[in-house]
């Protein structure tokens, strides 16, 4: 069925061989103490060391074969063509809640006068309200209430996180939704890319889920596991309504038969399933145990308008029966101290990018998790990330896969 387009997932660990990542930029700089919290932050990074980490991590892929596309190159292109540029800043202005007719005018008017290259930058890093040129206007009820807010566009600094907004399954894209209004205009983008970019758009290139649509999906929580597997996390930001929506789609429209519900604990420090579940190799995957007795497991088959679904003993089961293997092995993080276990997985120890099956990116601070699955046979690509790991996400959450070679 995965005929056409550019896109080509069918599982989590085939050769990498096209990735879309966003290099952190001068959003980052726009992060204070006082709206950390909102913006799902929990420290300042120092973005110049930031960009420096990120440039080795894009690397480490590069010398490996492969090719990395960058989201403010793709939407640059795309926004050259002047009527699609419109569009674009007509939707990031009305998206921005300023509640003010002639403010938003005067927004798109600045906008317009700005090369594709600035668009994008602002779109992205957002804009202050010392950056938009002063004219003389009326000022309304919501220009005093609102004034303590620094920005009229907000700043995206969680947009280095690729895994989240978007995801490919199969020949398909999911566009995902957001949970927070501080990460929801980063799905925007990439439907523009999906729409418009020579090398994405294309008739048979599916969408399975769309940013509008009203329950939360987020990318972190979709693990493709085989070309006819898929899991997906219940978590703090994945619905259940959500899981069900996509379910029947690709169970419908693709080759997969099986997706596997995860529901872990709601809860800050595991916000999605890859923060605390990854897959590494055919039959091995990484966990966090802090979690392991809290997963619960459900197997969702093609149903009618919605999936059947049956609830599975254990998360090894689950994936022994859906994976159709004799074994599997879940490999603990943090080399079985609970202290050191916890304390790892805050800093996305278990957040692993596979490149190939049996390889894959890391931190090098996770010291005891990283030794772990070394020593259950599978190959470490060590990467700096001191501040890329204050956003809190590994490189798993910094890479959207576009292109894996089937296994
Ligand atoms: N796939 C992931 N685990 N992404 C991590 C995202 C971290 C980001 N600060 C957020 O809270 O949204």
């Amino acid at each position: 069925m995965n005929q056409g387009g550019f896109l080509n997932i069918t599982s989590e660990i085939g050769k990498l061989k096209a990735v879309l990542l966003h290099r952190p930029g001068r959003e980052l700089e726009r992060l204070t103490p006082q709206y950390l919290h909102e913006l799902l932050f929990d420290d300042i990074p120092w973005l110049k060391q930031m960009k420096k980490e990120h440039d080795l991590f894009a690397e480490a892929m590069k010398s490996r074969g492969t090719t990395v596309y960058y989201y403010e190159e793709l939407l640059e292109e795309v926004l050259v063509n002047r009527e699609i540029r419109q569009s674009f800043i007509g939707d990031i202005v009305y998206n921005t809640n300023i509640a003010n007719l002639e403010l938003e005018r005067l927004i798109e008017e600045f906008l317009l006068s700005k090369t594709p290259k600035e668009v994008v930058e602002i779109a992205i890093a957002g804009l202050h309200k010392n950056d938009l040129p002063e004219v003389e206007r009326e000022l309304h009820l919501v220009d005093y209430i609102k004034e303590r807010h620094p920005f009229y566009i907000n700043p995206l600094p969680n947009l280095y996180f690729t895994r989240d907004p978007g995801t490919v399954i199969a020949n398909g894209l999911s566009i995902n939704k957001m949970k927070t209004p501080a990460r929801d205009r980063e799905t925007m983008f990439l439907k523009y890319i999906y729409k418009h970019h020579p090398t994405f758009k294309g008739s048979n290139t599916p969408l399975w889920y769309d940013y509008e649509e009203s329950h939360s999906l987020e990318g972190g929580d979709i693990l493709v596991l085989s070309d006819k597997v898929v899991a997906i996390g219940c978590s703090e930001r994945t619905s259940a309504r959500g899981i069900e929506v996509i379910s029947q789609r690709i169970l419908e429209n693709t080759n997969i038969e099986k997706v596997l519900a995860i529901e872990i604990p709601f809860t800050r420090a595991y916000m999605h399933l890859d923060t605390v579940f990854t897959m590494v190799d055919r039959d091995k995957f990484t966990i966090y145990p802090g979690v392991e007795s809290h997963v619960r497991a459900y197997e969702l088959t093609r149903g009618k308008s919605t999936p059947k679904v049956k609830p599975m003993d254990t998360l090894e089961g689950a994936l022994k029966s859906a994976l159709k293997l004799p074994a599997v092995k879940l490999i603990q993080s943090g080399g079985g101290d609970e202290i050191t276990a916890a304390r790892e997985q805050w800093n996305d120890s278990t957040n692993t990018l596979a490149i190939a099956p049996g390889v894959v990116v890391t931190y090098n601070r996770n010291e005891a998790s990283n030794e772990t699955l070394r020593r259950e046979g599978v190959e470490v690509i060590e990467i700096e990330g001191s501040e890329l790991v204050r956003g809190r996400g590994g490189p798993r959450c910094m890479s959207m896969p576009l292109v894996r070679e089937d296994l």
